[in-house]
């Protein structure tokens, strides 16, 4: 909404160039020309300001406060918040109840998370007489402030009715959410994330917007080289523009990991994430392009992840992002917190049940796959896993029977046969517990196909484990996946017990617990698991 001022008919030189000047910027702002109606707007203020002594005191502040309000305006719609917020408050200090300012602020807020804040100014606009012609916009920012405000400080909120109407209409509106969690030292690498109180299994941890995203929807042929790298290139562009619209993100930026000298980084406080927190102005200084590619090549994540794609996602679709809390969380082979994305929001919650105390990690990459996979796989991430689970199978890998057992895998022949080898070999070397769910995990495809195979199962018969005992280790060791849901639910069809079996089927909602955290509705977390494990 733009407020237009009227000429007074007496008016002298400067007068007549200042109104001249607020023609220009009005039709400027108007013809949504936002630099240079920044620019317009600057001169005008510089003219009031000088004037301010003369005569028309009171018409001059009135200039004033609306030439704040609209450069506040123009800069909002560039996204240059900052800066838009400083011109607010310049305009209130002149007129504290002036509505276009209040309104502008209250959306600068909205955009910048900060619901709380925004909230107040939307209801003091509320009150304004101005605010009766504007209610329909007004009453939207306010409902979907209040909403958002309660999201971001309670972690509530479900998914489900977006579910079961097939991911069709508006994307659910997300807020940022830090749950009960805190930065602190890593005994697995520099800083980490670690729960600050017990967790159950689908609890929502965090959720956070991405700082930049570029997506793309790569076909067969464009899927090469090339086209990553010019998406890389547009990413990093994208998020110095973040940078430079924004202090605070930047500086936060420069906490994140280099990957070098991790262990000597400061340990940021939480609480610097949170939307309302002020700038702790580190350092004024833009960021450097080297510094910050290594920034992203360490701490940037792909969406393409398993869960991105069931969440409406075309399966061809690559997107990589930046999201700044979730940089804080370590890479572990037996993780204990997934992620989801909607929208530009990533989704963490426990995959497991998680103790206090106990540091948040997830898979930097799929952990169902043998120890030498799994490094090859942490070499290209630049550091070597020390996890349980890597330690655990380092100790066995040296020894004769294990090469035995990777020879009857690289047979190709009757995976049952492979399955209770391991299974022999394990009762030999006395392994319990976890040590079974971290091989079985590591040989998971052999374990699925004999496991899963009527054939397979009616030759090896109790030679090999049964489902239900597979997936409760696996899940137990490494925590829940698509894949372990969707042999459970072969086995439930398989034993007749798919709806029926309520004891079968309470295990596979709980499975899809850890793997989408806590959809409210059970027909909608249903449909999930029918999805991802199709
Ligand atoms: C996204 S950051 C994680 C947070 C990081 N530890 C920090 O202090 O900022 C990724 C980097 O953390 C380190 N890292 C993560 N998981 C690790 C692991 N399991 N073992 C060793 N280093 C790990 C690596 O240096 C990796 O490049």
């Amino acid at each position: 909404m733009i407020e237009v001022e009227y000429e007074s008919p007496e008016i002298d030189e400067e007068e007549a160039k200042m109104q001249q000047l607020r023609s220009k910027a009005t039709e400027l702002l108007l013809r949504e020309e936002w630099r240079e109606a920044i620019e317009a707007y600057s001169n005008l203020i510089l003219l009031c300001q000088n004037h301010l002594l003369k005569l028309h005191q009171e018409k001059l502040q009135k200039s004033l406060c609306l030439a704040y309000s609209n450069r506040a305006e123009a800069r909002f719609r560039l996204r240059e918040y900052a800066a838009a917020l400083k011109d607010c408050e310049e305009a209130l200090k002149i007129e504290s109840a002036h509505f276009k300012t209040l309104l502008c602020k209250g959306k600068i807020l909205f955009n910048l998370n900060r619901y709380g804040v925004a909230l107040d100014c939307f209801r003091a606009t509320n009150l304004d007489p101005q605010a009766s012609s504007n209610s329909e916009t007004l009453n939207d920012y306010l409902d979907r402030c209040k909403k958002l405000e309660f999201f971001s400080r309670t972690g509530s909120f479900d998914l489900s009715d977006w579910i079961l109407n097939g991911f069709r209409g508006k994307m659910p509106e997300l807020a940022e959410y830090i749950g009960g969690v805190e930065i602190k030292k890593s005994e697995i690498s520099g800083r980490g994330l670690f729960a600050t109180k017990n967790i159950d299994s689908g609890t929502l941890l965090l959720v956070t917007k991405a700082i930049a995203t570029e997506r793309g929807i790569f076909s067969p042929e464009d899927s090469g080289e090339n086209a990553q790298m010019l998406m890389w290139k547009n990413f990093i562009h994208k998020v110095i523009e973040s940078a430079r619209r924004c202090s605070i993100t930047k500086n936060l930026i420069r906490l994140l990991s280099t990957g070098e000298n991790e262990n000597d980084r400061v340990v940021p406080e939480i609480d610097l994430f949170r939307p309302e927190a002020e700038d702790s102005c580190i350092s004024n200084h833009d960021l450097d392009v080297e510094q910050l590619s290594s920034i992203l090549d360490v701490n940037s994540f792909v969406e393409g992840a398993i869960s991105g794609k069931v969440l409406g996602e075309n399966s061809r679709y690559y997107g990589v992002g930046l999201w700044l809390l979730a940089s804080f969380i370590n890479h572990s082979c037996e993780p204990n917190v997934r992620r989801l994305h909607i929208g530009d929001h990533l989704l963490i919650h426990a995959s497991r049940d998680i103790k206090a105390g106990e540091e948040l990690t997830f898979a930097y990459f799929d952990v169902f796959q043998p120890l030498r996979n799994r490094k090859d796989m942490v070499e290209i991430w630049g550091f070597s896993c020390s996890c349980r689970r890597c330690k655990f199978e380092e100790g066995l890998c040296h020894k004769e029977e294990m090469g035995e057992v990777a020879m009857v895998l690289g047979k190709g022949l009757d995976m049952g046969a492979f399955v209770y080898k391991l299974e022999e070999v394990m009762k030999r070397w006395l392994v319990r517990g976890k040590g079974k769910g971290y091989l079985r995990a590591s040989f998971w495809e052999a374990y699925a196909e004999a496991v899963g195979s009527e054939r397979s199962v009616r030759r090896w018969g109790r030679r090999i484990p049964p489902i239900e005992t597979l997936v409760d280790s696996v899940v137990d060791a490494v925590g829940s996946d698509e894949r372990v849901v969707k042999l459970l639910m072969k086995g439930l069809k398989r034993s007749g017990k798919v709806g029926g079996g309520v004891m079968e089927m309470e295990r596979a909602m709980k499975l899809g617990r850890g793997i989408y955290g806590k959809v409210m509705k059970r027909q909608a977390l249903r449909t999930l698991l029918q999805l991802g494990t199709s």
